[in-house]
């Protein structure tokens, strides 16, 4: 049934749900245009819409096509929503699920797309924040690019942001998603434009592997392994190819490269590619690993997922959940998020103790994967010990790729030999893997309009700052969880925001 959104807006059916809100594919005065209405619970929330209209020249500023232009922000009545442009295609988490990894080419293709997007969102000052492949749309509209990779967009930009509003000074919460954080979030560093690069050199292995380099088994595994780890080579992989995903996964934000060097270095690499076919890699399945992995004494939801109890890590009921992929955690407590996928999370930040703890617990993890990759017949381990920065491999390290690399082999000829005697045709899918704009130039709609607008554009980080190196926050992150408290069901938005008026949108590109 159509419902109208504002006064310029129609949304006529639902296309899509996410943690934040429901998508709907809807038309303006331009033509078609996708609609993302943000839950209630986030609408009638007073701070939450004030960022909204602050964040709004940021947000319909840019302008590439290889972002998700977002045309306008809506506040009218109960309604909080987000205008784009419509994307004819899916989300490449979709594709992911639905097909498997990517010939190298097609995925390097993709990355490269992104990282043109990023480039140009960090040189306006914005940090996307949540770079995973939910948030990256495939355009099935326009002509393929490089291995006949659809060309893809970078969509949801500034939408961690809006959420992500300061309600205590001691917030210990973190913004994001589990498998593609970068280490200094959670070691409590405020998130600079390097944490986009390493979550999308995190997307770039998935595609590649099939798997997350860091990803499997508790939550508090997963930020461990960001902190402590890092990845070895994937097996069949050109060498340059690796160094600039590697160089993107170093622990040290400042080593990562700056989002145009990655997209030029990831679009060198692609007349190399050509013909490669879709690479071979075994998972490490966490379901195998012993209950040490699940041990490191870690809550990702702390006592609550709503308050700032101060340091968690001290009282509350842990509970330690073993789990791969599970639903999305609420934004607010209570409200029931919109999709089942792991997306958005509210996690409290880990403690100093906890932190340290991390390495005790990764040296348990593996030992128990190198005894599991010594078992004949098993699969390889990719991981191995991290250092501050990646790359600096060790003989161990290398005696231990090694073995791995001849597990793989041992392995993928026993599946070789399985699929020849079942007289299967040799798929692509990893075994066990988790496969699993024109911005609006007339007025703006009438109910949300701003005096208030204030692009954070200028005071937030940028790829400059990503050289310089993090600093750390005052105090520690603040996240999801910092909304969680706020009354539902304040004051009318529009009161917010009486006399706004919003500026003409800054073209970027
Ligand atoms: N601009 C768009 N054009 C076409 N489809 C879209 C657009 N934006 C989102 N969608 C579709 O709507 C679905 C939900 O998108 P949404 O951004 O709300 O959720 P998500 O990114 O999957 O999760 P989350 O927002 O929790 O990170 C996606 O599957 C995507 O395919």
């Amino acid at each position: 049934m159509a419902r109208k959104i504002g006064s310029r807006y129609t949304a006529h059916q639902v296309i899509g749900r996410g943690s934040a809100g429901t998508v709907w594919l809807g038309e303006g005065p331009e033509g078609p245009v996708a609609i993302k209405l943000l839950r209630e619970d986030l609408a009638s929330d007073q701070v939450l819409v004030g960022r909204f209209v602050q964040e709004r020249t940021a947000l319909t500023s840019l302008d590439h096509p290889r972002v998700v232009g977002v045309h306008d922000l809506v506040v009218d009545g109960d309604d909080l929503a987000l205008v784009m442009e419509l994307v004819h295609g899916t989300d490449l988490r979709s594709r992911l699920d639905r097909e498997g990894p990517l010939i190298p080419q097609a995925a390097v293709s993709i990355a490269a797309d992104v990282a043109e997007g990023l480039a140009v969102a960090h040189a306006a000052g914005i940090v996307h924040r949540d770079v995973k492949p939910e948030n990256i749309l495939l355009d099935q509209a326009s002509s393929p690019g490089p291995g006949g990779a659809p060309r893809a967009k970078l969509s949801d930009f500034g939408i961690a942001r809006l959420v992500d509003a300061p309600r205590r000074t001691r917030a210990t919460r973190i913004i994001g998603t589990p498998d593609y954080l970068a280490p200094e979030v959670i070691e409590g560093l405020e998130p600079r434009a390097a944490v986009d690069i390493y979550a999308l050199a995190t997307v770039l292995y998935e595609l590649l592997a099939g798997f997350t380099p860091f990803g499997g088994g508790h939550t508090g595994a997963v930020l461990r392994r960001h902190v402590t780890e890092s990845v070895a080579p994937l097996p069949g992989l050109p060498e340059d190819l690796w160094k600039v995903i590697a160089q993107c996964l170093a622990k040290a934000p400042a080593s990562r490269l700056r989002a145009t060097e990655l997209a030029a270095r990831l679009r060198e690499q692609l007349p190399s590619l050509a013909g490669q076919p879709v690479l071979r890699v075994s998972h490490p399945d966490a379901s195998t690993l012993p209950a040490a992995e699940y041990d490191d004494g870690y809550d990702p939801h702390g006592p609550d997922d709503g308050e700032d109890h101060g340091d968690p890590g001290r009282g509350g009921t842990r509970q330690r959940v073993a789990r791969r992929r599970g639903p999305a955690v609420p934004l607010v407590p209570g409200a029931q998020p919109d999709s089942s996928r792991d997306t958005h999370t509210s996690l409290r930040r880990p403690n100093r103790e906890e932190l340290a703890a991390f390495a005790e617990a990764s040296r348990q993890e593996r030992a128990a994967r190198e005894a599991a990759a010594a078992r004949p017949g098993s699969g390889s381990t990719h991981r191995r010990p991290g250092s501050r920065r990646s790359g600096a491999g060790s003989s161990v390290r290398r005696r231990r790729l090694l073995v791995g690399v001849v597990a793989l082999l041992v392995a993928a000829g026993a599946l070789g030999a399985y699929k020849a005697f079942a007289g299967e045709n040799g798929g692509a899918g990893a075994p066990g893997g988790d496969s699993s704009n024109s911005p609006s130039t007339g007025p703006t709609d009438g109910s949300t309009d701003s005096s208030t607008d204030s692009p954070s554009a200028g005071t937030d980080p940028t790829s400059t700052a990503q050289a310089a190196g993090p600093e750390r926050a005052p105090g520690t992150v603040s996240g999801w969880g910092a909304l969680t408290g706020i009354p539902v069901g304040g004051p009318p938005v529009a009161a917010a925001l009486s006399g706004s008026r919003m500026p003409p949108p800054v073209r970027t590109a």
